[in-house]
C-alpha cells in the first residue's frame, strides 16, 4: 500500500501553548508505516494559509491544523479548495469543533486517530466570502474576538477575564435576520451562526446542531440583565441553551443578517469587517476530515 503524504502546519500561539516539543511527539506516535510526514510551524497571520494551499498543490494529500479553531479555518479553506483532507491536532484556546468531533485533547490520543485516518464529510458555511466550519458571529463575541486578537495573553483564562470587562460596558444591538424568507427583528446581545453545537470548551449555544444536515443553527442571545450570565453559562455548559427563555435558535439554509453597524463580525473565533449586511450560506458535506470512528 502506498504512503500518504502529511504536513503538519504548527500555529505556535494558539491556546498559549508551547509547541516546542510536537515534531518529537509526531515522531513517537505517528505510524511511519501508512505516512511520510513534514511539518512546519507559521510565522504570521494567514502563514497557515499560505503554506496549506502550497502544500495542496503539491503532494501532501493530508493536512493536519495544529492549532484551534482560527487555525483550522486558515487551513480548512485550502484544504477543501484542493479536495484535500484536514486533520486537527487540537492546541487552540477552545477547540469548539475539535470537541464537537470528539478529537481527543491529548495530543499522543489526537495522533492515533489520524493513524486511524477514519474521513468523515462535514457541511461548511460562508459569511460572505469567508469560509467558517465551527461558528461565525456578530455582537458581544465577535466585539471580545476583537479584543482578543489584540491581546497578548490567549487560552481560556484570558477569555475569561476581558469578557467580563468588556461585559460591563456592551449594548445589545438591532438585527434584521432573514432565514428561508421569513424576517426576524431582534434586539439582541449576541447572533451566531453555528454550524457545530459549541464555541469551544464545551460552552454549547446550539445543542442539536448537526454537521453534517446541511443546516445552520443563527442562535440569538436576547438582552439580559447581568445577573443572570451564571444562568446563561449553566444551560450552555449542560448543552441546554435550546431550553433558555434568553437564547432563541432559528434552523435554516438561505440566511441574510443586517445590521446597524459595521462592527466587527467573527469566523471561527477570529475578528474580521465585512460591512453592515452578511449573506450566510452552508455548503453541505464538502470539507473531508479525520475523525474518531464514532461506530467503534
Ligand atoms: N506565528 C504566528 N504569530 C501570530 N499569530 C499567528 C501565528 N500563526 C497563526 N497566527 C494566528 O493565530 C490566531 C489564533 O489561532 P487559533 O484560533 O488557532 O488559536 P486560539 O484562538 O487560541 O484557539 P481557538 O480558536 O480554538 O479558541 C489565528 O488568527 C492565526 O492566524
Amino acid at each position: 500500500m502506498s504512503k500518504s503524504n502529511i504536513l503538519f502546519i504548527i500555529n505556535p500561539i494558539s491556546g498559549g501553548k508551547d509547541k516546542l516539543k510536537i515534531p518529537a511527539l509526531i515522531d513517537a506516535n505517528l505510524d511511519r508505516s501508512k505516512f511520510n510526514a513534514n511539518y512546519s510551524f507559521t510565522e504570521y497571520i494567514g502563514h497557515a494559509s499560505e503554506i496549506a494551499e502550497e502544500a495542496a498543490n503539491k503532494n501532501f494529500d493530508i493536512i493536519v491544523a495544529v492549532g484551534g479553531d482560527g487555525t483550522i479555518n486558515e487551513i480548512g479553506t485550502k484544504v477543501m479548495q484542493q479536495n484535500k483532507i484536514l486533520g486537527i491536532l487540537p492546541f487552540g484556546s477552545g477547540n469548539g469543533l475539535s470537541r464537537f468531533l470528539k478529537i481527543p485533547m491529548n495530543t499522543a490520543k489526537a495522533i492515533k486517530v489520524i493513524n486511524d485516518c477514519n474521513v468523515r464529510v462535514i457541511d461548511t458555511a460562508r459569511f460572505n466570502d469567508k469560509c467558517f466550519f465551527n461558528m461565525a458571529g456578530m455582537g458581544f463575541d465577535a466585539h471580545i474576538s476583537s479584543v482578543f486578537a489584540g491581546n497578548k495573553s490567549r487560552g481560556l483564562s484570558g477569555y475569561l477575564k476581558l469578557g467580563f470587562q468588556e461585559m460591563l460596558n456592551y449594548k445589545p444591538q438591532v438585527y434584521h435576520i432573514y432565514i428561508d424568507g421569513k424576517e426576524y427583528i431582534r434586539k439582541a446581545f449576541v447572533v451566531s451562526v453555528a454550524n457545530s453545537s459549541q464555541y469551544g470548551n464545551n460552552a454549547h449555544i446550539a445543542p442539536n446542531a448537526s454537521i453534517t444536515d446541511g443546516l445552520l443553527d443563527v442562535c440569538i442571545i436576547k438582552e439580559f440583565p447581568i445577573y443572570k450570565i451564571p444562568v446563561l453559562a449553566y444551560h450552555m455548559l449542560n448543552a441546554s441553551a435550546d431550553q433558555s427563555d434568553m437564547v432563541e435558535i432559528i434552523q435554516g439554509k438561505e440566511i441574510r443578517i443586517n445590521r446597524m453597524s459595521n462592527d466587527a463580525i467573527h469566523i471561527d473565533g477570529e475578528p474580521f469587517f465585512m460591512g453592515k449586511e452578511i449573506e450566510v450560506s452552508i455548503a453541505p458535506l464538502s470539507l473531508n476530515i479525520i475523525t474518531p470512528d464514532y461506530e467503534s
